[in-house]
């Protein structure tokens, strides 16, 4: 991708015809009227396949609001309690609230971080806007919660920055005893050198340990 095609990106243009079609629908005079819009976009993220997946030809695979979901439901399970988990919950359904219009960008892909950065802060900017028409302090929450997240402001958010890398793994896990020796997914598996808080990185070396067992079991088939 050209810098000028990269720069010319704008939440704009990023805005699917389905979406566009409801912008002139809506209206400050009537709040609730951004609550149906917003939460329309966030549908996108039903529907877009994690691209990690996709690019090593794993079919039929999760979306973006599939790894949030989990990611919500795991942040239940730390058990260390000076953590708020429920602020982990609400940044883990957030953090990836961007890519519903920037699309899911993996390290491998031609857009660099920073471009990235620029586009995931217009668009949270954006989705943040169209929430505070409804209610300000709500609107302000949901930029706020994927400012820590992106910054890794707060030891909630490092927890669920260690999180979004271990359920990546288990869903890669997942998908290498689904194909059963036919998809080595090694190059995620870097990504446990990520993991920074002792309990994660706990719930990441039994992964890996159970990874392992399966491909000796697997190789010794051959
Ligand atoms: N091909 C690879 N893709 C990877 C790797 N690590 C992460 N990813 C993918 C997973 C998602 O599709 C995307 C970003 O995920 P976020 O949850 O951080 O938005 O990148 C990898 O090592 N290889
Ligand atoms: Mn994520």
């Amino acid at each position: 991708m050209s810098a000028a095609e990269e720069t010319q990106w704008t939440v704009e243009s990023a805005i699917p015809p389905q979406i566009q079609s409801l912008l002139s629908e809506v209206s400050e005079s009537k709040p609730v009227s951004y609550v149906s819009l917003f939460l329309q976009i966030v549908s996108l993220l039903k529907s877009q396949r994690r691209t990690g997946w996709v690019d090593h030809g794993i079919p039929v695979c999760e979306s973006i609001a599939d790894h949030m979901y989990r990611m919500g439901v795991s942040t239940m399970l730390i058990k260390d309690r000076s953590i708020d988990t429920a602020k982990c919950a609400k940044i883990a359904l957030v953090h990836d609230i961007a890519e519903s219009l920037v699309g899911d960008i993996t390290p491998y892909d031609k857009v660099d971080k920073n471009e990235k950065h620029r586009r995931e802060l217009l668009t949270i900017n954006y989705l943040s806007e169209l929430v505070r028409k409804y209610d300000e302090e709500n609107g302000k929450e949901i930029l706020e919660l994927w400012l820590d997240y992106e910054e890794i402001r707060t030891l909630e958010a490092r927890y669920v920055k260690d999180i979004d890398k271990y359920e990546m793994l288990l869903q890669c896990f997942e998908y290498e005893k689904q194909h059963a020796g036919e998809k080595k997914l090694d190059q995620f598996w870097s990504a446990m050198a990520s993991v920074k808080t002792d309990e994660i990185k706990s719930w990441v070396e039994d992964l890996w340990s159970q990874r392992q067992a399966l491909w000796a079991k697997l190789e010794s088939k051959n």
